[in-house]
């Protein structure tokens, strides 16, 4: 690279558009969407579309609810010319949508365009000619007053084609090509040229499209750009002003936006911003952009990866993981903090309420997307995100201090392994450490109740393995738990101390069954916590003292294989 980049590049000139208004411009309502997924993006494939491709992408458009679909350039191969017919010959165009097609500005493909579009109902035909300097310097050789007789010439033919199929209804696009390189006075010269002659009304306009052919400045000098044609052209009212940006600098989203804001009533892009170099303006991201805003944009997209997986089918290119709204990891939190705030936020959430998930944008469910992915585990993640996956995926409701002893269970087992860990990793972590597998199966037997009022007592009676040694233990307390822990203590003399208990369902109907997650200390023990599942309430409470006792015990496994067994009540 260059030390002195400036002996090379000469940088864009501003407009010095003094009292331009689109910066306070609020967007409150779609523009009209021109796709050209089978005209611009096609041409910048490595391998254009055939026929079954083409028409697969125009069926997809359709059902997304674009209007008006540019669907090729006719005169450039045979393929392009059979889709069209194709089109046309059967009966493929919906009544409320019109199909669009391009040519440049020479004769015999003008004609060959007209031809293409014989039995059409209705037709945007759309003519383009290069107005840069460099353009008119290097490939067509010719003056302003060149250009603007090339234009002026070749739209004339337009309306003669247009005559010769007066059945079908015409719409007339011109696009001054490299309208973001050549300078304002002469675009508006070309374009009020070619609009004199095509003559526009109100009633029937026709649509001038300012392309950035390539994007070479910051989005607002496009937006000054626009807003300067929209006041200064002739015939304003005839017009449907369009842009069309391209993403050379990746700001196209912006330059769209923008351009809407200065006075654009259109725009034209492709699915996901595919398209020449970097692509066209991403049609996608502008109107779920418009759809956060609580704007409809009359185009629909529920099935967001239906509409990938077709399109990466007829582009033969991937979408990118990070591709604004359908990407795979675009609704992916890894990070703890973000993790945090978004279960906090969907425990706050109730239904109708305006969406304010912090870190999503949208919610996913709108274009088809489940909350699985909303967050994963790997390093970066804590005890917000590893909670969220177990109560998600198997309805744990961790209370908060066992949510911080489990999430350093899950550091260190991360530590080792360093890779991301899915919602049944973590399930298996989770029944490892806190100990439920088949030896945590509890029979027990209360026998109550001794005594009166508040003298009664619980009496539990059972068989407990503790150290290898099945022992015979019998307690009385003021509830299973408190007659278990005494019972316990007495049998294995360690004393347990409960400190805090939570309960609740998962599952329901049959199969609802009871989660206890008891909160202990075993003889002089850390606090830690014990967990336990049973269909019987009482059961699962047992369990969750028998869990933590043998976390307690370092590990249960060979000091109490069988830790609590008992008679069946
Ligand atoms: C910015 C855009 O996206 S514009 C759309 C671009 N899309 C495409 O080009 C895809 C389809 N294009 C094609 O299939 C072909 O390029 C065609 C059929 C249009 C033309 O093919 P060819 O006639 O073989 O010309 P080719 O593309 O090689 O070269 C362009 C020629 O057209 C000339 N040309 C370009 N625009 C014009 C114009 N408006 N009027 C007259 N001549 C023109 C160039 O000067 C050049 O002429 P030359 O051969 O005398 O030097
Ligand atoms: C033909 C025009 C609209 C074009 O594709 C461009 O300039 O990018």
């Amino acid at each position: 690279m260059l030390q002195q980049p400036h002996t090379k590049y000469r940088a864009f000139a501003p407009i010095g558009l003094k009292d331009r208004t689109w910066p306070d411009a609020v967007i409150t309502r779609a523009p009209i969407w021109l796709s050209t997924d089978l005209r611009d993006g096609n041409q910048a494939l490595v391998e254009p579309m055939d026929l079954e491709r083409k028409m697969r992408m125009f069926e997809t458009l359709v059902e997304i609810g674009f209007k008006e679909i540019e669907v090729g350039f006719p005169s450039a191969s045979q393929t392009e010319f059979d889709f069209v017919r194709k089109l046309i010959e059967e009966d493929r165009i919906p009544d409320d949508v019109t199909i669009q097609v391009l040519t440049q500005a020479r004769e015999h493909l003008i004609e060959r365009t007209f031809e293409s579009l014989q039995g059409a109902p209705r037709a945007i035909v759309h003519l383009y000619n290069a107005v840069a300097p460099v353009m008119r310097r290097v490939v067509l050789g010719l003056d302003e007053d060149g250009i603007v007789e090339l234009a002026v010439t070749h739209a004339k033919m337009f309306k003669d084609q247009a005559a010769r199929q007066p059945a079908t209804q015409w719409t007339f696009q011109y696009s001054p090509e490299m309208f973001s390189g050549t300078d304002l006075a002469f675009s508006k010269r070309v374009v009020d040229a070619v609009t004199a002659v095509w003559a526009p009304t109100p009633e029937r306009k026709c649509i001038v499209n300012l392309p950035s052919t390539v994007e070479h400045s910051t989005p607002n000098i496009f937006a000054d750009m626009i807003e300067w044609m929209h006041r200064n052209l002739e015939r304003r009212d005839a017009i449907v002003l369009c842009a069309h940006p391209h993403n050379d600098r990746g700001t196209g989203t912006a330059a769209a936006e923008f351009a809407v804001m200065a006075g654009a009533d259109r725009l034209e892009g492709c699915l996901f911003g595919n398209g020449e170099r970097t692509g066209n303006l991403d049609i996608v991201n502008v109107a779920l952009n418009l759809y956060t805003q609580g704007v409809s944009p009359g185009l629909d997209f529920s099935h967001i990866d239906d509409i990938r997986a077709t399109v990466e089918h007829c582009n033969q290119i991937p979408v990118h993981p990070r591709h604004p709204y359908v990407g795979d990891l675009v609704y992916t939190s890894f990070s703890g903090s973000h993790q945090d705030a978004i279960k906090k936020a969907f425990s706050a959430r109730k239904d109708g309420d305006i969406w304010d998930i912090p870190y999503l944008p949208i919610d996913p469910k709108d274009v088809g997307r489940s909350y699985e992915a909303v967050i994963r585990v790997n390093s970066q993640s804590g005890k917000g995100g590893i909670s969220y996956l177990l109560e998600s995926e198997y309805g744990l409701e961790l209370p908060r201090r066992l949510q911080i002893e489990f999430s350093q269970v899950v550091q260190q087992v991360m530590d080792v392994q360093g890779k991301e860990l899915g919602a049944a990793d973590l399930w298996n972590i989770f029944r490892d450490e806190y100990r439920m597998d088949g030896a945590q199966g509890l029979r027990h037997r209360v026998q109550s109740v001794e005594g009166e009022g508040d003298q009664a007592l619980t009496v539990l009676r059972g068989e407990l393995v503790w150290g290898g040694e099945a022992v015979a233990i019998e307690g009385r307390g003021n509830g299973p738990i408190d007659a278990f822990s005494r019972a316990v203590a007495e049998a294995t003399g360690q004393p347990i101390r409960v400190m805090d208990y939570h309960q609740h369902a998962i599952g329901a109907g049959a199969d609802a069954r009871s989660v206890a997650y008891v909160e202990m200390r075993m003889g002089d023990s850390r606090t830690l916590y014990g967990v336990g599942i049973d269909a019987d309430t009482t059961a699962a409470a047992l369990k969750a003292i028998v869990s933590g006792m043998r976390r307690a015990a370092g590990d249960g496994a060979q000091q109490a294989q069988s830790p609590a067994a008992a008679e069946t009540a």
